[in-house]
């Protein structure tokens, strides 16, 4: 019998406020441990379909599932523990830019803490330790008292996913993670985020616009096109000309 999938939509769809349709019926499981990378044309629903994964974006109608549970009525204490089972990084980083690289990455712990603990930083010296740690899985352990904003955008980003290790997640969505970096950061970047795939078992969603880059790391590719699924293959699998369908405009 097949495992349960970490995560599974059913029949989901999200349209927009203003009527613009973002997801459309998209139905696809994801496996534990998998590195799935989703492409697509800009516009074509690529964040909104990881969005929806954290609850960061409500879907209008359908399912989705996390470890065999519907996310949907989660509130309170319930979405929080699913938010802190799902680490997330982007495009920008998202770090306190003013802050030390140690505030950053110890504030991926804060879900652990009651909110007036966190308010006031104090944090255990085991977490502070991980912290250290978790610098260390990205190498960067000798940048802890460095200011964020002193950082080149690769380090930054390498701050942002020991952020997210020090939530102990089961699932990393990275949305456009290196957009804004060069082709030789983009590889460490990447490497990385591979290398937590295979070492920890995490399961890995990436939004990339790259082919190239999703052919080098992806277990599976998912190509979305206007809200829908138009590509779903496992690496084995994956042809030019298939590729090519998630980037007709017409
Ligand atoms: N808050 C919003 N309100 C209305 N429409 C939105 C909103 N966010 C996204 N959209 C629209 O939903 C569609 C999907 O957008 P989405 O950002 O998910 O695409 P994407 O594939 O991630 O694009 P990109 O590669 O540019 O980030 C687009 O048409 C976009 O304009």
């Amino acid at each position: 019998m097949e495992a349960t999938p970490i995560i599974s939509f059913k029949n989901v769809n999200k349209i927009y406020d203003n009527g613009t349709v973002g997801l459309k019926d998209i139905n696809f499981d994801i496996p534990r441990g998998e590195f799935l990378v989703v492409v697509g044309l800009s516009g074509a629903g690529k964040s909104t379909l990881l969005r929806t994964i954290n609850r960061m974006h409500e879907i209008t109608s359908g399912e989705i599932r996390i470890e065999n549970e519907p996310i949907s009525q989660y509130k309170g204490r319930s979405l929080r523990l699913l938010r802190r089972k799902i680490g997330m990084i982007f495009q920008n980083f998202n770090l306190v830019k003013r802050s030390s690289v140690a505030k950053n990455v110890l504030a991926g712990r804060v879900s652990y803490y009651p909110t007036w603990k966190s308010i006031l930083s104090l944090f255990s010296a085991a977490d502070k330790q991980k912290a250290v740690q978790s610098l260390q899985r990205v190498s960067l352990a000798e940048k802890l008292y460095a200011r964020a904003d002193e950082l080149s955008g690769g380090q930054q980003q390498r701050v942002a996913i020991a952020r997210t290790l020090m939530q102990d997640p089961k699932i990393i969505l990275a949305d456009e993670p290196i957009a804004s970096l060069d082709p030789l950061t983009t590889k460490t970047v990447m490497d990385i985020l591979k290398r937590l795939n295979q070492e920890d078992g995490i399961t890995v969603i990436v939004n990339l616009h790259s082919v190239a880059l999703a052919r080098a790391y992806a277990d599976r590719i998912v190509g979305l096109r206007a809200g829908e699924v138009v590509y779903d293959e496992p690496i084995g699998q994956v042809t030019e000309a298939d590729l090519n369908r998630v980037y007709q405009t017409v």
